[in-house]
């Protein structure tokens, strides 16, 4: 399969030497001081398209895809309150694409477990829920991707949270730090070189009871992107991680 990687910073470099370990081929390289090489022409070259770049450039990188009838693996996190409108959009032009806020295995069953564990915790109320997640300082985001898809998870489930609110602990700037009883408080930690890492804590009076997932890597991350590619290159319409694991069936 020949790819082309739009983004080619620290994921980028791991998605390209597991897709070269898998015998793909990368045919176009993208980062910001290449941005030109970006054209319908050169993307055409590949099968399909990774990317991993900034909450800032994935809308239009999503859209130079489309327009060059290109399939779609999109990683990167910060834009998905504009997803029903690239939905839309994809259905449309009868494009591929697939996203989720995390590729790993590892995460995608404990997205799974969550909802599970969710269902089963709203009979007893007297436990209140957070969500902690930890990164490296260089991260653009908070929350991460995927502790909002880890909240959604929980809100979904546990009628007494309508939403979320993040706080990002290491942010003095931040002076409304009020939950109120129906708000899952989400707690961004930045602490320098932490790949990923996200607890559900489920406390009361008597006990804490704490469901983890830690990240080694990125190594994971990166595999799961190869297999989304590996995975829509054939498909057309528009797809979430979840609709490649499919735990369901
Ligand atoms: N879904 C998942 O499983 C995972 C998602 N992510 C997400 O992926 C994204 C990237 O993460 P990561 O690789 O760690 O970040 P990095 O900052 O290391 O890499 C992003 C790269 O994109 C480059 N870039 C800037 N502008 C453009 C552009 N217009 N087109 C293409 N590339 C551009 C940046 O260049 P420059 O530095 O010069 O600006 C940089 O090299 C983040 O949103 C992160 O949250 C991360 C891990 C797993
Ligand atoms: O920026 C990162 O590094 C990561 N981003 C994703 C997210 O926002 O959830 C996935 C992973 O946690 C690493």
């Amino acid at each position: 399969m020949k790819i082309a990687l739009l983004g080619y910073g620290k994921m980028g470099k791991i998605i390209e030497r597991i897709a070269l370990d898998r015998k793909h081929e990368i045919v176009l390289k993208i980062d910001k001081d290449n941005i030109h090489e970006l054209t319908t022409e050169n993307l055409q070259q590949a099968d399909v398209a990774i990317e991993f770049s900034t909450p800032y450039t994935v809308l239009s990188n999503i859209e130079n895809c489309f327009k060059a009838g290109v399939p779609l693996v999109v990683g990167t996190t910060g834009w998905h309150h504009e997803l029903a409108q690239v939905r839309q959009e994809c259905e449309l032009t009868n494009n591929s694409l697939i996203y989720g806020t995390n590729f790993s295995v590892g995460v995608n069953i404990f997205f799974y477990v969550n909802r599970m564990l969710a269902r089963l915790m709203n009979n007893y109320p007297y436990y209140d829920v957070q969500v902690e997640e930890i990164h490296h300082t260089q991260k653009l985001d908070s929350p991460s991707g995927t502790a909002i898809t880890i909240a959604d998870g929980i809100i979904e489930n546990i009628d007494s949270k309508t939403g979320w609110k993040n706080i990002l602990v290491s942010d003095n700037s931040t002076d409304d730090n009020n939950i109120k009883a129906d708000q899952l408080l989400i707690e961004s930690h930045r602490i320098d070189s932490v790949p990923g890492a996200h607890t559900v804590i489920y406390d009361s009076e008597v006990d804490t009871i704490e469901f983890k997932h830690t990240a080694h890597n990125r190594n994971g991350f990166a595999l799961g992107a190869v297999l989304a590619a590996e995975w829509i290159q054939d498909k057309k319409g528009f797809y979430s991680v979840e609709d490649m694991f499919n735990f369901n069936k």
